[in-house]
């Protein structure tokens, strides 16, 4: 791959959900290092188009390309090393609240084929530094703010390394303070080189944070660069 081909590109593809499609003729393509945000109202599909791009919901129709991987006919054995490439920040992929914050982490980086002990020891230590909790390692979830476990969770989606973090609602729980703290984290993350692809329903962060937008509407996904966006889709 060249370092200028777009890290994703979608083209023709349908999503399904449940066996039903969801979003049609969906065309777009991720650069290197951009920012989106992903609108729609509720049930828009916003969470199943994400899925899909993580290969947790299979693409039946179209074309899907996510760094090498084909995912109209990616083996279930390559969906590992494509989540790889992905960091994913999830409602579904919480803490493990019987663990430290080190203990979590490691658990991920040895299901991701790491195991030396001082790599991943200075991985942990840089992750948390990038966000913000440097010294909190020994902690137990519980021990930690809400926000704090968020970027936790943000720690941990950046381990291997992604091209490419996708996030579904990653300030929901949280105050308008703490969810802007989270907001400029993802900007800061972007900032050094990782796209961010980020599902919300926080429509005042387009506006203190501007930036490319895709949203589902109506079955279809509009893209704020090419063809501007229906002000009634959410
Ligand atoms: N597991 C499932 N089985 C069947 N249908 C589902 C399933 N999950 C979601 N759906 C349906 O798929 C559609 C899209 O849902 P999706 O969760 O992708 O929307 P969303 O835009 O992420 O919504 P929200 O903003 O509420 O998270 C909805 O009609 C929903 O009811």
């Amino acid at each position: 791959m060249f370092s200028d081909d777009p890290i994703v590109r979608v083209k023709d593809a349908q999503i399904f959900q449940g066996g039903k499609p969801i979003l049609d003729n969906v065309n777009f393509s991720i650069q290197k290092g951009e920012f989106i945000y992903l609108i729609g109202r509720t049930g828009s599909g916003k969470t199943s188009l994400l899925k899909t791009l993580y290969a947790d919901l299979p693409l039946q129709q179209g074309h899907i390309a996510i760094s090498d991987f084909e995912l109209h006919n990616i083996r279930k054995k390559d969906i590992p090393y494509l989540r790889r490439k992905l960091g994913i920040v999830f409602q579904d992929f919480q803490l493990f609240f019987d663990r430290t914050v080190t203990e979590n982490l490691i658990f991920v980086l040895r299901a991701t084929g790491w195991y030396d002990s001082a790599k991943m020891k200075k991985r942990i230590a840089e992750v948390l530094m990038q966000v913000g909790l440097g010294s909190v390692g020994n902690k137990m979830p519980h021990q930690l703010s809400g926000g704090e476990q968020q970027r936790i969770v943000v720690a941990r989606a950046l381990l291997n390394e992604p091209l490419l973090l996708l996030a579904d609602e990653p300030t929901g729980n949280l105050d308008p303070e703490v969810a802007e703290e989270i907001l400029k984290l993802f900007f800061d993350i972007n900032k050094s080189g990782t796209a961010v692809l980020m599902a919300t329903h926080n429509h005042a962060f387009l506006q203190t944070h501007p930036a490319r937008v895709l949203q589902c509407y109506q079955g279809q996904v509009q893209d704020s660069i090419t063809e501007g966006l229906s002000s009634t889709g959410y």
